[in-house]
Order: structure tokens, then sequence, then C-alpha cells
């Protein structure tokens, strides 16, 4: 049971008290803005294999009381990577209804209204992405930033099922369907850096990849995300909408690779 929180006492000022490497060296998220910016031509086209996963398999989607995550297939990995990255899951940040700028990551100080990431971990080198959690070279997150447009068929697929994990610790199997579709359709234009988990226990553990192209969702869609769930099991007396589950952008003074010219 992680005792930690976005609000008040256990929120993200506190962090530190009880996970110390959220009070560390490099934190996530961060600002891109273009005096940290350098162009690299190293940096290659992300490339997904395994993607394409069968209907006939089934993620499960649970409550954390967090975040909603769903879980994936380790035969999803990332190559165009220093190491073999296999998928562990993916979870969303949001914000509320009255203030739809969720996202973590920020472009010139500009919140998007939300953000997905999609966490792997380092398969070449550990068993599971438990060990593979807190070490410098352990973990990968692809991070989509999310906008309001046009309804998204495919975020669909996930979104649909909030009414059966509404409260903490629920959880519901949905067939397995290519994440790629998640994705913004410019995989080789990217923001590249060293950075940290987002939440405790804050390892600084993860290579980022945060997608310059954002993808759409409908406005109806985006309410749904921001007004189905709650952090406190179903019989909770007191119950605490799941609002607002993003950290704000971390001091850095380093530079953020960038895959493409200005
Ligand atoms: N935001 S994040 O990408 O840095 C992130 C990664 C992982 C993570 C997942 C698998 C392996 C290792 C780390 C877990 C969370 C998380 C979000 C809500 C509640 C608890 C944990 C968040
Ligand atoms: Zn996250």
């Amino acid at each position: 049971g992680s005792k930690w929180s976005y609000l008040g006492a256990e929120g993200e000022k506190m962090w530190a008290k009880k996970y110390p490497f959220c009070g560390g060296l490099f934190q996530s998220p961060i600002d891109f803005h273009d005096d940290i910016l350098q162009y690299d031509s190293t940096l290659l086209p992300i490339e997904l294999e395994g993607y394409n996963v069968s209907s006939f398999e089934q993620f499960i989607l649970t409550n954390n009381g967090h975040s909603v995550k769903m879980s994936l297939s380790p035969t999803m990995n990332v190559r165009s990577l220093p190491n073999r990255y296999s998928a562990a899951q993916l979870h969303l940040h949001w914000g509320n209804r009255n203030k739809q700028e969720g996202s973590e990551h920020t472009i010139g100080g500009r919140h998007f209204a939300a953000e997905l990431h999609i966490v792997h971990y380092n398969s070449d080198q550990y068993l599971d992405m438990n060990s593979a959690a807190d070490k410098s070279d352990g973990l990968a997150v692809l991070a989509i930033l999310i906008e309001i447009g046009q309804f998204n068929p495919s975020y669909e697929k996930i979104f649909s099922h909030f009414q059966n994990v509404k409260y903490k610790d629920q959880e519901t199997s949905i067939s397995a369907f290519n994440v790629q579709e998640l994705l913004p359709d410019r995989l080789d234009e990217y923001y590249r850096y060293e950075g940290s988990l987002t939440t405790p226990p804050c390892y600084p553990s993860v290579l980022w990849t945060v997608f310059r192209k954002p993808v759409q969702v409908s406005q109806e869609q985006l309410l749904a995300l921001e007004t189905a769930l709650y952090c406190t099991q179903q019989n909770d007396p007191a119950p605490l909408e799941m609002v607002n589950n993003f950290r704000r952008v971390q001091e850095f003074e380093r530079m953020v690779l960038v895959s493409f010219r200005q």
C-alpha cells in the first residue's frame, strides 16, 4: 500500500520524506523549452516490435488508486534503443473537468490535456520490471501527449471500460489490441533525456522518449477520464475522485536531445 498522493499532507512536496530519490537528481517530468534542446542526428526512429498482439489475448485494466494501468504483453518491445526493452504496462495522467491540463511533461511551459506512458523494462539485463525499476538503465518510457480534438476509437478501447474499474483495486480484462494505435504517426520526432519515475519511489532509472506530436481524443472522452475514476475503494465512506494525478515539472540543468530540427 503505497502511502503517497497528489494532494495535501502526502502530496508531492512531502514525497522525499518517505521516498528519498524524489528529492534527488534526474527527476521527471520536465519542461521542454528552446534553450535546453539540442538536435542529435543519431536519434533513430522508434521501432516497435510485437505490438500487433492477437485479439485472442487479453490485457488487464486495473485501478491502482493513483492511475488506471493496463498490463501489456512482454512480447511487445522497443528496438532502436541501447538495449531491448520489453513492455510492462501503460497508464495515464490527467487534470480535472475544470482544468483540462494534466500532462506531466510540458512544451514551452504549456500543459497538454493528459499524457499516456508506456513503460518498458530492459529485458536484456533484467529478469522482470521490478528488478529493473531501480537500475539506471532499467526502464524506458514512451510518453504520448494528449490534446482535445477528434474522437479517438483506439483510446476508446481503454476508456469504454472505465465503469468496471471505478474504484481502487478493481480490475477488468479487455481484448488485446495493437497499442501502436495509441501513438502519433511520427515515431521519428521525439524529445530524449535521462530522468526518473514521476511517482514514488522516483527512481532515476528512466530513459524518456516524449513524442513531439500530440494525439487527439474528444472532449467527451477526456471528460470520461476526468470523472469516471476514484482513488478510494468502493466501500470507502469518503470517496476521493482520481483527478490531477500529474507531478509538477522539476528543475533541470541539463540538455534534452531532440531527433528533429525545429
Ligand atoms: N509515471 S511513470 O511512467 O514514471 C511510472 C512508472 C511505473 C512503473 C511501472 C512498471 C515498472 C516500473 C515502474 C509505475 C508508475 C505508477 C503510477 C501510478 C501508481 C503507481 C506507480 C508510474
Ligand atoms: Zn506515468
